[in-house]
């Protein structure tokens, strides 16, 4: 399969966004204020994503600001240690600190989390600080939704989707909904819509889809119909345990089950999902592959404590998915 990826690019994919910590329950299956011990580990979906894509063998790098501090020191060297390109990951310097992720694990399937997001450094990215020179090294551009929360990090997404846009740069929109530091629904919309219309693949739950069309009760083929009116020629809409679909602009629809797996947490899902997902394209897999890729890659991190160490390798996925085929 063909998706138009530029050949001779020095990385497949750079993500833009927020690279934070996740603080996972050590002591879980009981409410947070009963547990008193935290594991930590980088978190943030953007950089789980590249984490997960670089431990499957994409060439991988990150477009971001942290904190200059112990957090954002552990995030850049975990990150370069497992050969991401952390070159454009800037220090910021005006104080703003790492933003902060609590994990509750009440239940297999009672997972909540608890973001600290206040004024944190990844929505201080500006847009002088994202260079046209490293987009155009990359074949996909991934995007988070969050990156647009607020200003200067919107304005620094919209600059590296021009750049991508004029080097021939795949954009992908994991629409990465969190209501921290949004003003509300009616501005998350507008900006969702604004950059899913100029992206080429779209991902995101039936609920994310919810808010980018400022909606209650959409419909995967209404939402589809949208979006290809406009630049996107995949969208693929994740139902939990109920599986995934993904909509092609010719016209073709694909679904993949959920895989069975031990639950321990459901958070990571998404965004395991979406590093298998990218890798099977980049690869040049079908589309009917890159869905089961992915979901047998969610499947392997909720069995496992965190999003980012918990990513698999391609051996782990290919065996689930050839143990059900
Ligand atoms: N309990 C589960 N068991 C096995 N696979 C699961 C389970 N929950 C989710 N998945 C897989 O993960 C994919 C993504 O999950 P989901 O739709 O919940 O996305 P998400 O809300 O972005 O995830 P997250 O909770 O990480 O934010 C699903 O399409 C499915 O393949
Ligand atoms: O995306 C975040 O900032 C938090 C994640 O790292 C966390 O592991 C999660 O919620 C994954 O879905």
């Amino acid at each position: 399969m063909n998706y138009g990826f530029c050949e001779n690019r020095p990385f497949d994919l750079i993500a833009i966004g927020r690279a934070c910590i996740d603080l996972n329950a050590v002591e879980y299956n009981r409410p947070m204020e009963e547990t008193l011990t935290f594991s930590k580990y980088v978190g943030g979906s953007p950089a789980n994503i590249v984490i997960g894509a670089s431990k499957l063998g994409l060439r991988t790098g990150f477009i971001g600001k942290i904190s200059n501090d112990q957090h954002g020191r552990f995030i850049e060297k975990y990150m370069r240690d497992l050969g991401i390109d952390t070159s454009n990951m800037v220090f910021d310097t005006a104080g703003h600190k790492t933003g902060l992720t609590f994990t509750e694990i009440k239940s297999p399937s009672e997972c909540s989390i608890l973001m600290y997001r206040e004024s944190v450094a990844d929505l201080y990215l500006s847009p002088s600080e994202v260079s046209e020179a490293y987009v155009q090294k990359t074949k996909v551009l991934l995007v988070s939704g969050t990156a647009l929360s607020k200003s200067p990090s919107r304005e620094a997404v919209f600059q590296a989707i021009q750049f991508a846009r004029k080097n021939d740069v795949k954009i992908v929109f994991e629409l990465d909904y969190r209501p921290y530091t949004w003003e509300s629904p009616t501005e998350t919309a507008v900006y969702y819509s604004l950059v899913a219309e100029l992206s080429d693949i779209v991902i995101g739950t039936r609920d994310e889809y919810d808010i980018l069309e400022n909606t209650i009760d959409g419909q995967n083929e209404r939402t589809a119909t949208y979006l290809f009116r406009h630049r996107p020629s995949i969208a693929v809409f994740k139902h939990g345990v109920d599986g995934s679909y993904a909509y092609t602009k010719d016209g073709d629809v694909f679904r993949v089950q959920a895989y069975p797996s031990k639950v321990l947490k459901t958070f990571g899902a998404g965004d395991s999902y979406a590093s298998a997902f990218l890798y099977a394209l980049v690869r040049n897999e079908d589309l009917e592959t890159a869905l089961k890729y992915a979901s047998a890659s969610a499947s392997i991190v909720v069995s496992r404590h965190s999003s980012s160490n918990a990513m698999p390798t391609i051996e782990e996925i290919q065996h689930i998915v050839s143990v059900h085929a």
